[in-house]
C-alpha cells in the first residue's frame, strides 16, 4: 500500500503523516511531497519511528516520484483562512494548485483514490474530478472530498453536550464543507434526544466549528491536529475498503448522479475500486429538510465555481 500525502510539510500534513506512519498497515510506503523545503527533514524525522512503514520526502520538483503507483492521495496542500475569511475566499489561491496536483495524479496513479482536503473543498472537488474528465481516465468513484472533520467534531459536540460516551456517538453529516452547506443529522443520532433549542445551537456550532478555530488561532491558520486526525480516520477508511474488508462505510463528498446536487456528502460504502455505493442518508427532520433546501444554492455555486475554473 503506498499513500501519498501532498503538502506534507503543513500544519494539516505534518500531524496526518505522523498517524499515517503509526498507523498504516505493516509494509507500507508513505511519500511526503510539498514545496516548501524542510519536507525531506519532515520525512527523516518521521523515519525515527519504529513502525513498519517506509516514508520518503519529495521536493518541489518531485512530483512525479511522489506520485508513482500511489494507492491512495491525500490533497491537503494550500493556504488556510485567517479570522474574517469564507472558505470560499481560498479558491482563487488553491484552485490552481490542486489543479497542477490533479494533474500528477493523472500522469502517475490515475486509479489511486484520491482524498482532497484542500478548501474550499465545496469547489476544489470538482476541480480535480474535471481534471481527470480532461484526460478520459475519470472514475467518480475514486474522487472524495474528506468532510471526517465535520463528523468527528459532531461527535466530540454531541457527547460533550449529553454527557455519554464519546466512542458510542455516530452522527451523519450531509451536504458540503462550508458554513450552512454542513448539514449534520441530530435527528438521527441513536441514544440521545435533543429539544428543538438544542438543534436550533448545536447545528450552527458544527456549521461554525472551524471558524470557531480560526478565530481562537487568531491569524496562526485554521484547525489542523484535528484535521490529521479526521484525515487519518477517513484514510484507514478507505484502507480497509482495499484491503477488501466488509461493509466499511464512512462520511465523504463525492459526486452523486440524480441527487441534491452533483457533488454531497453521503454515508458510502467502500471497497476495492473506492465507493461500492452510495447509501440514503435518510429521513429528514423538518428542520434538517428546510437546511438543506436553503443550501442548496450556495453549494451549487460553489461547484460550478470549480467547475467554471477547469472550463476557462
Ligand atoms: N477539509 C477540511 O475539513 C479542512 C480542514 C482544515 C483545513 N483545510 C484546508 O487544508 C489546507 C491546508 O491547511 P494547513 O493548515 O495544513 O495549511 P499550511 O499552510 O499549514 O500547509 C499547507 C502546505 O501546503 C504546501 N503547499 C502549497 N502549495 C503547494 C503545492 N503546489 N504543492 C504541494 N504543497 C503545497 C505548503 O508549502 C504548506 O506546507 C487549507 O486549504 C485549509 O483550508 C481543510
Ligand atoms: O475552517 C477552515 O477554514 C478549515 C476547515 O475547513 C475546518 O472546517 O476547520
Amino acid at each position: 500500500m503506498k499513500v501519498a500525502v501532498l503538502g506534507a510539510a503543513g500544519g494539516i500534513g505534518q500531524a496526518l503523516s505522523l498517524l499515517l506512519k503509526n498507523g498504516l498497515p505493516a509494509g507500507s510506503e508513505l511519500a511526503l511531497y510539498d514545496v516548501a523545503p524542510v519536507v525531506p527533514g519532515v520525512a527523516v524525522d518521521l523515519s525515527h519511528i519504529p513502525t513498519a512503514v517506509k516514508v520518503a520526502g519529495f521536493g518541489a520538483d518531485d512530483l512525479d516520484a511522489a506520485l508513482v503507483d500511489a494507492d491512495i492521495v491525500l490533497i491537503p496542500a494550500g493556504m488556510p483562512r485567517k479570522p474574517g475569511m469564507d472558505r470560499a475566499d481560498l479558491f482563487n489561491v488553491n484552485a490552481g494548485i490542486i489543479k497542477t496536483l490533479a494533474e500528477g495524479i493523472v500522469k502517475n496513479c490515475p486509479k489511486a483514490l484520491v482524498g482532497v482536503i484542500t478548501n474550499p473543498v465545496n469547489g476544489t472537488v470538482p476541480i480535480v474530478a474535471e481534471v481527470f474528465k480532461k484526460a478520459g481516465t475519470y472514475d467518480a468513484s475514486r474522487v472524495f472530498g474528506v468532510t471526517t472533520l465535520d463528523v468527528i467534531r459532531s461527535e466530540a459536540f454531541v457527547a460533550e453536550l449529553k454527557g455519554v460516551d464519546v466512542s458510542e456517538v455516530k452522527v451523519p453529516v450531509i451536504g458540503g464543507h462550508s458554513g450552512t452547506t454542513i448539514l449534520p443529522l441530530l435527528s438521527q443520532v441513536e441514544g440521545v434526544t435533543f429539544t428543538d433549542e438544542e438543534v436550533a445551537a448545536l447545528t450552527p456550532r458544527i456549521q461554525n466549528a472551524g471558524t470557531e478555530v480560526v478565530n481562537a488561532k487568531a491569524g496562526g491558520g485554521s484547525a489542523t491536529l484535528s484535521m490529521g486526525a479526521a484525515a487519518a480516520r477517513f484514510c484507514f477508511s478507505l484502507v480497509k475498503g482495499l484491503q477488501g474488508e466488509s461493509n466499511v462505510v464512512d462520511y465523504a463528498y463525492v459526486a452523486v448522479e440524480n441527487g441534491d446536487a452533483p457533488y454531497f456528502a453521503h454515508p458510502v460504502r467502500l471497497g476495492k475500486n473506492g465507493v461500492e455505493e452510495i447509501l440514503s442518508y435518510g429521513e429528514l427532520s423538518a428542520f434538517e429538510q428546510k437546511a438543506k433546501e436553503d443550501m442548496l444554492e450556495t453549494l451549487n455555486k460553489d461547484i460550478q465555481e470549480g467547475v467554471d475554473f477547469m472550463a476557462k
